[in-house]
């Protein structure tokens, strides 16, 4: 393992990474392998998730596809230098912010989204220039296994490497030296994740999970929904980081609930919910069983059917359940949907507020200023108001979590920000030592009093072209003058003298 991250780390020293043209060529050859390979890619998914090759296709290479255009079109302006505001001292400097790469990157994906949990990030690292180890989810065998096959076919072979295996090799792979490990999983390992990396010091990303909760207001259009949450909370059988995890409401809307969301489920998935190619099964038999354990004591007022043999567990509605119990204390992750009866908006905020920050929140209702309040008074990692899920595919948008359901944040121009180091350049002249002097010991109020003048005083606009206006007038004259440099010192002199003394009497 070792032997394997100093070889990636010797690819990165190369310097080969970091040309625009070839962060574009890797990316392009990226977007390459999806399309020409996307049917083995889609299959690969098919069989972890017992998901559809169309379903695969949307929920995940769709979303590459566009993360990787959207780089190719913006990455020539991000990468490029930009210039920052100056003060006095450092007018006559060049003062930019170079974007660099951080180094080797280490990515940590999860199984539920076994194709984009790790090629997105993996576009933001190449993006930002860098070299990058990817650690599929072993639970997602076959999609971790046709990455490891393809990806030296398409890009670099020394620089982007898939190292494949179970807890065991993460563990080894997680005590060598990173410049940056992006986790997506659950928070527990985030935490085994946070503290190896604190041993070398190496920044995290750590994108979590949590009970995302959704509230629905009796002023809204139900049927509208319930047909949205219903989309959200089963899509992929709720194994969604973002689904809706609970539903708080009034308790007189139950039971419109579950009728709606029954209907729903009908039209989406038939009569025979087993035999619809558009609902996907349990990840495991550990899995199954931990959701199982959930319908314990409960009321169930849709659903519960399950197949232990291929993992089924049916599009499931809990009502009037108690905040105390089992499937209220853990993320659910999995089809099943409970109602939380709360008495109003006061209570729901303070419900939400009780618990840890959530990766998501929805809100429903007719009533703008209700949603804005509620964003207002909770946080989460990021909201949709009268729907669920549709933030994750807004690229400008920051994608992540925040306290207990994460870290840090990525997608389009976040992720480049996030594989990158935002390097301060002052680039100075060997001349003009004399301003210079007024840093240099030894110190007196003199000198106190002209670097407050010169780091404290603040120009508006048209002062600061007024100085600029001057500044080039004396330029003018000097250069007429036989005494040129006499002349330029002096000058700049008078009215720097000039400007203090009035900016000083006026302090005063
Ligand atoms: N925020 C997001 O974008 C996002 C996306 C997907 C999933 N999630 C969250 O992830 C969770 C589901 O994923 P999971 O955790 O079951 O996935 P998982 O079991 O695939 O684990 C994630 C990664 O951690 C590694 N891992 C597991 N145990 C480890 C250990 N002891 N030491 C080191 N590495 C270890 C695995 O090899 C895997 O690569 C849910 O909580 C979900 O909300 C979050
Ligand atoms: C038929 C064309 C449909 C067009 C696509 C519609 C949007 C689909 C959105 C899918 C989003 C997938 C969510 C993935 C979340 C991954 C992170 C958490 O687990």
């Amino acid at each position: 393992m070792e032997r394997e991250v100093q070889r990636v780390r010797q690819a990165f020293l190369s310097g080969r990474s970091r040309p625009l043209r070839f962060r574009l060529q890797q990316l392009e050859a990226l977007r390459r392998m999806v399309q020409e390979r996307e049917k083995d890619i889609l299959a690969a998914i098919a069989a972890d998730l017992c998901k559809s090759e169309l379903n695969a296709y949307s929920q995940e290479v769709i979303t590459v596809l566009g993360e990787i255009d959207f780089m190719l079109e913006n990455l020539p302006e991000w990468v490029t230098a930009k210039p920052v505001k100056k003060n006095l001292l450092t007018m006559m400097d060049e003062a930019y912010i170079q974007p660099q790469p951080l180094g080797v990157v280490l990515i940590i994906g999860a199984w539920n989204y076994p194709f984009v949990l790790i090629i997105q990030p993996l576009i933001g690292a190449i993006a930002a220039g860098n070299a990058v180890i990817i650690k599929p989810s072993e639970l997602s065998e076959n999609t971790a296994k046709i990455v490891a096959k393809l990806l030296p076919q398409y890009l670099d072979q020394d620089l982007y490497v898939v190292i494949n295996g179970g807890v065991e090799e993460t563990t080894e792979l997680l005590k060598q030296r990173f410049d940056h490990i992006f986790y997506t999983g659950n928070t527990a390992v985030g935490k085994i994740v946070m503290e190896a990396a604190a041993k070398h010091l190496t920044p995290v990303t750590l994108e979590l999970g949590g009970k995302s909760p959704c509230y629905i207001d009796k002023d809204c259009d139900l049927d509208i929904v319930c047909r949205r949450i219903t989309w959200g909370k089963y899509m992929n059988c709720g194994q969604t980081c973002i689904a809706p995890d609970y539903i708080l409401c009034e308790a007189s809307l139950q039971s419109q609930i579950v009728w709606k969301i029954k209907e729903t489920v009908k039209e989406f998935y038939g009569e025979n919910i087993k035999e619809s190619p558009d609902y996907e099964r349990i990840i495991n038999l550990r899995h199954f069983k931990r959701i199982l354990s959930l319908l314990e004591g409960q009321k169930i007022a849709l659903g519960g059917e399950t197949d232990e043999a291929t993992r089924y567990i049916a599009p499931t509605v809990l009502t009037d359940v108690d905040p105390k119990t089992k499937v209220m204390q853990e993320e659910i992750f999995g089809p099943v949907l409970p109602i939380v009866p709360v008495k109003n908006v006061d209570e729901a905020i303070d419900f939400i507020n009780e618990r840890e920050k959530p990766l998501a929140l929805y809100v429903f209702s007719h009533n703008h200023k209700l949603i804005k309040r509620m964003i207002d008074e909770t946080s989460s990692g990021g909201v949709t108001g009268n729907d669920v899920i549709m933030h994750f595919t807004l690229n400008s948008f920051p994608f992540g979590g925040v306290g207990s359901s994460g870290m840090g944040a990525y997608h389009g121009k976040h992720s480049f920000d996030t594989f990158s180091h935002q390097r301060p350049c002052l680039l100075k002249s060997l001349k003009r030592e004399g301003a210079n002097k007024l840093r240099y010991p030894p110190n007196s109020q003199s000198k106190v009093d002209w670097g407050k003048f010169f780091l404290l005083r603040r120009f508006n606009k048209e002062k600061l072209g007024l100085l600029v206006f001057t500044f080039l007038g004396i330029v003018a004259a000097v250069l007429v003058k036989k005494y040129q440099a006499v002349l330029r010192r002096k000058a700049l002199l008078i009215f720097l003298v000039v400007h203090r003394l009035r900016w000083s009497s006026k302090q005063r």
